[in-house]
């Protein structure tokens, strides 16, 4: 049996689009709408613009907040009748940095939750390994935590994009 067949991983850069395509994707299938936020409010910047979010998304959704426990809460998310999109995991594995979390241990156990998950799920994250080698050893790590947990997924996902330009080109699938 294929790992993951409703799952798609949709990578770009900062307001590259990305977060929009996803929306596209979840919408097209004609599912019930979940969006899993993995983003927190930590000021009022941030507040306006989840809000702002909110209202882009428009009716139609169930939003669902969870920074820390991602697998857990796709288990009890996902369904064979529902399209859920995760933005993003980038954020969360910035979440789990700042919980000091073992990293290699929440990556094993979302790989094995989601490989054998029902219904469409679309991950968004950031691509953020393409500037210069960042100078504080907090953000190497982050880039080199990212950086392995996409080709974990993009190994196991039957498609993947990345979207420059809000143009998304595709790269498996
Ligand atoms: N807590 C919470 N966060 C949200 C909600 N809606 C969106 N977000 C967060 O907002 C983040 C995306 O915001 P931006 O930084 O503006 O988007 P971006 O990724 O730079 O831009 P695009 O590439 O255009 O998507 C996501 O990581 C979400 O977690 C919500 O309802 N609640």
């Amino acid at each position: 049996m294929q790992k993951s067949p409703g799952a798609v991983l949709v990578l770009g850069g900062a307001r590259s689009g990305k977060s929009a395509f996803a929306e596209r994707l979840v919408t097209e299938t004609g599912l019930s709408r979940h969006y899993i936020a993995t983003g927190r409010a930590w000021d009022e910047e941030m507040r306006q613009r989840i809000a702002r979010h909110r209202e882009d998304r428009g009716e139609g959704w169930e939003t669902h907040e969870e920074p820390l426990e991602l697998a857990a809460r796709l288990n009890d998310v996902a369904r064979e009748d529902r399209a859920v999109l995760v933005d993003c995991l980038t954020l969360w594995v910035t979440n789990l940095m700042l919980e000091e979390r073992d990293i290699a241990a929440e990556f094993a156990g979302l790989v094995e939750a989601i490989a054998t998950m029902p219904g469409r799920l679309v991950f968004v994250s950031n691509e953020v390994g393409l500037g210069i080698v960042p100078e504080n050893r907090m953000a190497r790590d982050f880039r080199d935590h990212a950086g392995r947990l996409h080709q974990r997924l993009a190994a196991l996902v039957p498609e993947v994009y990345f979207v420059a330009a809000g143009l998304p080109l595709k790269m498996k699938g």
